[in-house]
């Protein structure tokens, strides 16, 4: 039985302020880890403070991007050394955002997963097709096509341990969800694909989240699914009492 992840992705939004309320007010009212594991994906500026206020709480932080090397001349960036030290311990990898406006490759992507295990994070992959490529029946083989870049060169132990986030490009931020059936079938094709690529043990262990239109009134239906082990949430994660719902939801799976 794999556990839920639910992870908010607050993207460029909130101030400093908004983010310790925000941890404040969720704190004390979150299921423990042992049932759902919940985490912040929130700002650079932010994790710091983050991290001290849910010191000793089920909420786990993570960051939304870093580089792969460990430091260097990389003018704006931030290491997986440096998320490391705040007690970060998740970070989102190849959201669909840095691929498309911050043209992130495949191959970065991969050399990011590894930096990622190299210094104790637990990667959130983001994978996911346009519409365009729906619509040309292309679906499987692209989101496959990212899955198994994303990996390489992974071990078992490794791959077991990655969270994979399927989100439809289509369905970020436009209100327009998949329904709980479309997102089901291509997270079972992802997990096939890890059993070619590895064994059933590895596809087995592997969290599957969905993400793209998440909120409190279509999580359970998107959580019930047989292959779909959490979710990815933006906009539905930016207000405590959505979120709080939304965790609520996944300990129920
Ligand atoms: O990382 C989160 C996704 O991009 C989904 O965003 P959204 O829930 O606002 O559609």
């Amino acid at each position: 039985m794999r556990k839920q992840v639910i992870a908010g992705n607050w993207k460029m939004n909130k101030t400093h302020t908004e983010a310790e309320d925000f941890a404040q007010t969720v704190k004390n009212d979150l299921p423990a880890a042992e049932q759902v594991e919940s985490v912040i994906c929130a700002p650079f500026p932010f994790l710091q403070k983050l991290v001290e206020v849910t010191k000793d709480t089920p909420l786990e932080i993570g960051a939304q991007n870093m580089h792969y090397e460990e430091k260097g001349a990389f003018t704006g960036e931030v290491s997986p050394v440096m998320l490391k030290e705040l007690g970060v311990t998740y970070v989102v990898i190849g959201h669909s955002e840095r691929r498309e406006i911050f043209k992130e490759t495949d191959e970065e992507v991969n050399k990011k997963v590894h930096a990622a295990f190299e210094h104790g994070l637990t990667p959130i992959v983001c994978v996911g097709e346009t519409l365009e490529q729906r619509e040309a029946n292309k679906t499987m083989e692209h989101v496959e096509g990212q899955v198994k870049e994303a990996l390489e060169g992974l071990n078992q132990q490794q791959a077991s341990k990655v969270i994979i986030a399927y989100e439809p490009i289509w369905a970020i931020g436009t209100g327009r969800t998949a329904s709980a059936e479309q997102a089901n079938e291509v997270c079972t094709h992802i997990r096939k694909a890890l059993q070619e690529k590895y064994n059933g043990d590895v596809a087995e262990a592997v969290r599957i989240q969905y993400g793209g239109s998440v909120k409190p009134a279509n999580v359970d239906e998107l959580l019930s699914q047989s292959d779909i082990d959490g979710a990815l949430v933006g906009g539905a994660s930016l207000e405590a009492a959505s979120f709080l719902k939304l965790v609520e939801a996944g300990k129920h799976e």
